[in-house]
């Protein structure tokens, strides 16, 4: 039945057994551990992985040589054995020391939280810039683990856990690793270098940027295509997105502005595939605008929307005007709904309603679209002309006297951008009615 000779020794499904230790390091962290354990039952299951069983211990340190006490080894065993399992998945990262004791122990495959994401990552990742990015967050993750015999290499092989650097380098040492690293490193500058200039180039042609930002199947994919009828990938399973993908949108006032769909955030995202995606990240930096998607029927929407606004943070994209959206509002209980704080900044929304896409382009107009200002020029800088048509729209312009006058409905992020030559000829200023 298997049609490929390389294909090495997977031929069954995974089947883990689940694994949190809650040390008083995880309960200092802020990270709520059966929270993080729910979400790796849904990552494990992404990954195509059947849960066999999950197991809990509640410790104030790991233990060095198996993380888990001796004890709980035990209990894994038996419920290795009794449940036919091949592989257990640790919510918390382990040495490498640990993986390779409690896989000489137990005779299964041990793989952690962070590698299981990694692994996701790996098969999800379809762009040149996307494959290298997951590849270096790979080998980062590895280098550290490798303890002088290159023997835990040979897990690379097939299944979760064992994607991603390959086969051919089963007999790598840590100088190869070293190696590659650099290598990627440089590739990913050079995608990075494009990026940049293309990036670059719009901003010069003065397009607005917005970007959907949010936690992993909030629904930023589903907006995106709702809003611009891109056809990208919709799937009810984490990170179905890696790679950004941009379109162009056409707002009420018949102005394009770009849409970005980001990567999604999800808590303890491990910091080589942060690191790593800096790049791809970057978007997001650069945004005009953030359109911040949210699960508003999850039960840990509040713990998301902290997730997302750390990272945000670290991004250092915090100052960036942001929209929320309370998006799946159709899948909330009246209860939910109640809580939803609603103003100008925050939308309660279905990404598959028509009239809720409708107030989404309106509120992102009203939000490019700032006040209404008059300026008086004197006639010898007619050179400022043609900036008050890029500052926003010119609603009246006359001579007075030596002067021109101009009324400008001003486009708040654009003005911000190319205005500062003008603001020492505005004579007047009026809010917007919005
Ligand atoms: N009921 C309901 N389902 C929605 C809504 N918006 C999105 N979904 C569903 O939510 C799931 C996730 O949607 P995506 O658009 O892939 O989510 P995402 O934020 O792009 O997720 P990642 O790419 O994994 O980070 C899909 O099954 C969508 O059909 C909504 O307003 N209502
Ligand atoms: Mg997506």
């Amino acid at each position: 039945m298997r049609n490929s000779t390389f294909e090495t020794k997977t031929t069954l499904p995974d089947r883990a057994v689940l694994v949190s230790l809650v040390t008083n390091e995880v309960k200092r962290s802020g990270i709520d551990p059966e929270y993080s354990l729910e979400e790796l039952v849904q990552l494990a299951e992404t990954a195509g992985v059947e849960i066999a069983d999950v197991l809990v211990q509640n410790k104030e340190t790991p233990d060095t040589r198996w993380f888990i006490g001796k004890g709980k080894v035990e209990e894994l065993r038996a419920s290795i054995l009794a449940l036919d399992a091949n592989t257990a998945i640790f919510d918390q990262e382990l040495s490498g020391a640990q993986v390779r004791n409690l896989e000489e122990s137990l005779d299964v495959k041990i793989i952690d939280r962070t590698q299981l994401i990694l692994d996701i990552f790996a098969q999800r990742a379809k762009t040149r810039e996307g494959i290298i990015q997951v590849e270096l967050a790979q080998h980062s993750y590895l280098l550290p683990r490798l303890s002088g015999h290159g023997k835990n290499l040979s897990r690379l092989g097939g299944g979760i856990g064992t994607r991603g650097p390959g086969e051919s380098k089963l007999e790598t040492d840590r100088r190869h690793i070293r190696d590659r690293i650099s290598d990627l490193k440089q590739q990913l500058d050079e995608v990075t270098r494009h990026r940049k200039l293309h990036r670059e180039r719009r901003k010069e042609t003065g397009v607005v940027q917005i970007a959907l930002v949010g936690y992993t199947n909030a629904g930023k994919s589903t907006l995106l295509k709702q809003l611009t009828e891109a056809d990208v990938y919709i799937e009810n399973q984490l990170f179905a997105t890696l790679d950004p993908t941009s379109r162009n949108l056409v707002l009420p006032s018949g102005k394009e502005v770009v849409l970005t769909d980001t990567v999604g955030f999800i808590q303890n995202l491990p910091h080589n595939l942060v690191a790593s995606f800096r790049a791809t990240l970057e978007e997001v930096n650069e945004a005009d605008l953030i359109l911040q998607v949210v699960d508003a029927s999850s039960e840990r929407r509040d713990e998301q929307m902290t997730v997302v606004d750390n990272i945000l943070n670290e991004l250092g994209a915090s100052n960036t005007p942001q929209i929320v959206l309370f998006n799946k509002i159709d899948l909330c209980s009246a209860e939910q709904r109640e809580h939803l704080q609603t103003d100008a900044q925050h939308l309660k929304i279905s990404a598959y309603n028509e009239e809720d896409l409708v107030t989404i382009r309106n509120t992102i107009q009203e939000n490019l679209t700032g006040d209404t200002a008059l300026f008086r020029i004197p006639a010898a800088r007619g050179d400022l002309s043609s900036t008050m048509y890029r500052v926003g729209d010119v609603v009246r312009q006359e001579v007075e006297e030596d002067d021109l006058i101009f009324e400008v409905r001003l486009n708040q992020i654009d003005y911000d951008k190319y205005g500062y030559q003008l603001k020492e000829f505005i004579i007047h200023e009026e809010p917007s009615q919005s």
